[in-house]
């Protein structure tokens, strides 16, 4: 079925996802794994973003971003942990629950915390079920490939869509030796098994982190399914950042494959500066603040 007839109507599918004058996110349309697998064919990349709360939810829904990731990354940008291996299943759930509360349109999938799913497929599927039932999500994401096989199928016949995650996996960050690419050289062949063995499995997606670009391409053009890009060069089918890094309300050196999009950090500075001298000097309150 070939994307425009299965949206039902000409332009109908094009209108909330697509790249031209009818892309504005006004249709109100669900997004649906189906949407994602139309786009790569199509050609048309697509932008993910993580969120974990109400008003980034609500911001990025608007602004036509089709899928938002509550990422396990909510640890470090969040929770003020340094990794993401810290974070519980309880510590993310809330976040989930607020950002699918707040979204009209965009899927929304709940990252798999490190300890919640590689026990074996059954945990995956209760903890995933928990991420369904409780937080409402429309999907999780899991880290891993090939050795998650099992755990994926369980979950996509469970009902549960899942999108993969390989190459740099920060929760195997001891086991990697630390940041670093994966998938140069003769690696790139075992990024492409692993890939494949989760679509075979019933992935709707892989997360590629950290990839030397060229081992990307292959993969996107080998798989049925869209790749999401971080790090991984401009051939993959959608691209992935956090948002603090992408807004700039993190501060530091970020990765490589950041490209800052505002400078959030000094606008709320800048803002809290202004409200603490203004208190200080007695100039806010003014009368129009106070009930009289
Ligand atoms: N804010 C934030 N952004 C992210 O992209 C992110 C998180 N947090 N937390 C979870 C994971 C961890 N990720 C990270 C974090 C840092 C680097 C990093 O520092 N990369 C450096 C060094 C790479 C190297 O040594 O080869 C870089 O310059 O890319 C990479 C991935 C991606 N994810
Ligand atoms: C960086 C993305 C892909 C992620 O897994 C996260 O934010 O936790
Ligand atoms: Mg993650």
């Amino acid at each position: 079925m070939s994307a425009l007839s299965s949206a039902g109507g000409p332009g109908e599918l094009a209108a909330p996802y697509g790249t031209g004058p009818a892309a504005a996110p006004t249709t109100g349309r669900k997004v649906r794994i189906h949407h994602l697998r139309e786009l790569k064919e199509r050609g048309e990349p697509w932008p993910m973003l993580t969120a974990y709360d109400m008003y980034t939810a609500e911001l990025f829904d608007e602004a036509g971003i089709p899928v938002l990731l509550v990422g396990d990354s909510a640890a470090n940008n969040v929770f003020g942990y340094d990794t993401s291996l810290p974070v519980t299943v309880d510590e993310l759930l809330p976040l989930v629950r607020s950002v699918t509360r707040s979204v009209k349109r965009a899927l929304v999938v709940a990252d798999l915390p490190f300890g919640s799913y590689q026990l074996s497929p059954e945990q995956a599927l209760a903890t995933s079920v928990r991420f369904m039932k409780e937080g409402r999500a429309h999907a999780v994401k899991l880290e891993g490939g090939r050795r998650f096989a099992a755990h994926v199928e369980a979950l996509t016949s469970a009902g549960v869509p899942v999108m993969g995650h390989i190459g740099f996996t920060p929760q195997s960050e001891h086991n990697l030796g630390g940041y670093r690419v994966q998938g140069r050289g003769e690696a790139a062949e075992v990024l492409l098994a692993d890939a494949l063995a989760l679509q075979e499995a019933g992935a709707f997606a892989v997360v590629m982190e950290m990839v030397p670009a060229e081992a990307a391409k292959r993969v996107t053009h080998e798989l049925k399914i869209p790749t999401v890009g971080i790090g991984a060069g401009p051939d993959c089918d959608a691209q992935v950042l956090v948002w603090q890094d992408m807004a700039g309300l993190r501060r530091g050196k970020a990765p490589r494959f950041v490209k800052r999009y505002a400078d959030l950090a000094g606008v709320l500075q800048g803002a809290a500066t202004a409200f603490a001298e203004d208190v200080r000097r007695g100039e806010f309150p003014a009368p129009e603040h106070a009930f009289h």
